[in-house]
């Protein structure tokens, strides 16, 4: 070693002590919280792998929340390395390309900085992470996988409460990220980031459709994505909510007299609808998935915030350099064993008469779906839309997990299979050591269900041949109600979707340093609060509903204050708040029928 480097490593580990003292200073008390701040450090800045097994990440969420109200400064020192740590997961721009493997004969796109100026654009080729390490040597049958493994013989509850309406969401969010073209999988027909894609389309022809060409707005109760037809009409409600927001967004800009022609006024609405649907997900979405409602503490998890500062540990961290989804983030995000009873009941029948689903080719401001109608002005009722949204937060939703996947879904599944195959992905095991997480060293460590990894043992023969998307269906899940994890997510996929979503929203220039208040026409995210703001303790997806969907709820009613959470549940875990929330809420459910 030379001399150099040794000062600088030594100068590197003085630091790491400092810190570690800094830190032991804040936290005196506990020799555990000490331990676990050190394996932070030690993973994000030595990059040792880590055994998920022993719930660093969920540990350390928890302590940051239960820190933040004595200790905000640290805490935001933890939450840096942390996001830090996610941020760098993933290589920028992509090391590698789906079904992009063979020379071109003038040695041109040799370069894979090639991809920088178009970082995910609509129509580009999905991103590749993990490189294969182990070359997989055995293929079961893909219609056996589903059958033993994957296939709902029983509905499994979701063990947290989760209700259908947060998935409802989700859906919203992977049709926002992904659009696999069916004469090609390598190509994703939407852009990678969290803009709206299935309110806003993906080209200018979309939006030609959408648009009504006068003071910004968006044609009555209209998207743009036909997709959203073949789902539960819950997804469909939700996103016409974001419809009627932008129209009031457009409205309000109007009225204020700042900007009187359509497209700025279209463009500016857009931006600020994209910056409640982001809050959404930090406030609602998240917060619900990470079990962080179960505290009266403030934090929450930003991956927006900028880190420019630096010294010796602490590198800046850039934002809004872009964001390429990758096809294993598109196989990660599939949860169709999270699809409650009722909806997979209603795909059975959707897909039986296909009848209510309508033609894709009309103009998408007549689309109807779930036999709604329109009125003369092209709006559909209040009552029916928030109809759905609320038999949505009654509806619980499934586990995840082995064996929880509708048998109507099977045909899917199977080219899902046969289509991470044809592509090359790596095996769950090489995604876990390019995650820096413990590769699965048996079946048994892989799975504590002794039938499923039997199974699994059958169909694979070595844990190193576990195909990734099989794998992360049928792999262990985090315990339910628990800070840090009360989404129960299967272990891999809960560790991989915390990178993508951190570089996808970071990476997002309209999320980060251009969300300033001059592009956004100083838009007060005040405006649409509700007087007892406070009940939601923190959510804000409340205040879409109350003025999207105005009299179809109490002001105190779960529903909408927490619709991610079946009521009873909802009522369970505000009580571990410690605090007299829970007893302002209004569990019992709006009938908005005869409430219009
Ligand atoms: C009743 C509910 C659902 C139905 C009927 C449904 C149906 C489908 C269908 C038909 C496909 C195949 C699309 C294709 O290959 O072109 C698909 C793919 C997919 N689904 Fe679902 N799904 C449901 C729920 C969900 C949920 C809850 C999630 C996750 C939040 C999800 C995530 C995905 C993803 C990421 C894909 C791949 C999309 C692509 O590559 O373009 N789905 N789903
Ligand atoms: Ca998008």
């Amino acid at each position: 070693m030379s001399s150099k480097t040794f000062s600088l490593t030594t100068t590197l580990f003085s630091a790491f002590d400092d810190l570690k003292n800094e830190i032991s200073k804040h936290f005196e008390d506990a020799e555990e919280e000490l331990k676990l701040v050190h394996e932070l450090i030690q993973t994000s800045v030595f990059q040792e792998p880590v055994d998920d097994s022993k719930f660093m990440m969920e540990s350390l969420i928890k302590l940051m929340s239960a820190k933040y109200p004595t200790h905000p400064e640290i805490v935001n020192l933890l939450e840096r390395l942390l996001i830090t740590r996610l941020w760098n997961d993933i290589t920028k721009p992509p090391t590698m390309l789906a079904d992009y493997s063979y020379r071109s004969s003038d040695g041109s796109d040799y370069s894979r900085l090639r991809l920088f100026l178009q970082l995910g654009k609509a129509g580009t080729q999905y991103a590749r992470s993990a490189p294969i390490l182990t070359p997989l040597t055995q293929f079961p049958d893909a219609g056996k996988i589903f059958d033993d493994l994957m296939k709902r013989n029983k509905f499994i509850p979701h063990p947290s409460g989760i209700s259908s309406t947060l998935f409802y969401l989700a859906i919203i969010i992977t049709h926002d990220l992904f659009n696999s073209d069916p004469q090609n999988y390598s190509i994703n027909q939407n852009s990678s980031y969290l803009d709206l894609s299935p309110l806003y389309g993906s080209s200018n022809e979309d939006l030609a459709k959408i648009r009504t060409g006068v003071l910004g707005s968006l044609k009555p109760d209209t998207f743009a994505d036909s997709r959203i037809l073949i789902q539960p009409p819950g997804v469909g409600a939700l996103l016409i909510v974001f419809s009627r927001n932008h129209n009031y967004i457009a409205n309000y800009l109007y009225e204020t007299g700042k900007f009187k022609d359509d497209e700025h006024l279209f463009q500016t609405a857009r931006l600020i609808n994209c910056g409640y649907y982001l809050r959404v997900i930090l406030h609602n979405y998240l917060e619900t998935i990470l079990g962080l409602d179960r505290t009266q503490s403030t934090w929450y998890l930003d991956p927006t915030k900028p880190y420019s500062n630096s010294n010796l540990l602490l590198t800046p961290l850039p934002t809004g350099i872009g964001n390429q989804v990758s096809l294993e983030f598109n196989f990660i995000y599939r949860w169709h064993p999270a699809i409650s009873e009722a909806d997979a009941e209603w795909i059975n029948n959707e897909f039986k008469k296909v009848l209510g689903i309508d033609d894709p080719e009309k103009d998408p401001s007549e689309w109807t779906f779930n036999n709604m109608k329109r009125d003369k002005n092209g709006k559909f009722k209040d009552s029916d839309i928030a109809e759905e949204l609320i038999k949505g937060t009654d509806k619980i939703a499934g586990s995840f997990g082995a064996n929880n996947i509708p048998l109507s879904l099977r045909i899917i599944e199977i080219t899902g299979i046969q289509t991470a195959r044809d592509l090359g992905l790596a095996s769950l095991n090489d995604f876990r050591k390019f995650l820096n997480l413990k590769p699965y060293t048996s079946f048994e460590d892989m799975t504590a269900n002794k039938e499923v990894a039997a199974k699994l043992q059958n169909l694979y023969g070595d844990i190193n041949n576990v195909e990734l998307y099989p794998g992360l269906m049928t792999e262990k899940t985090k315990p339910p109600n628990e800070i840090g994890s009360a989404f129960s997510l299967p272990f891999t996929i809960s560790r991989a979707i915390l990178s993508d979503a951190i570089n996808l929203v970071r990476n997002d220039r309209f999320h980060t340093d251009d969300s300033n208040p001059h592009n956004l026409a100083y838009w007060n995210w005040k405006n649409l609060e509700i007087p007892d703001e406070q009940l939601a303790a923190g959510g804000i997806i409340h205040q879409l509903f109350f003025k999207n969907l105005p009299n179809c709820y109490p002001t105190n009613s779960s529903y909408a204050l927490f619709p991610f959470t079946v009521p009873a549940k909802t009522k369970e875990i505000l009580k571990e708040r410690g605090d007299d929330l829970w007893e302002k809420i209004n569990y019992i459910k709006p009938d908005p029928q005869n409430l219009n």
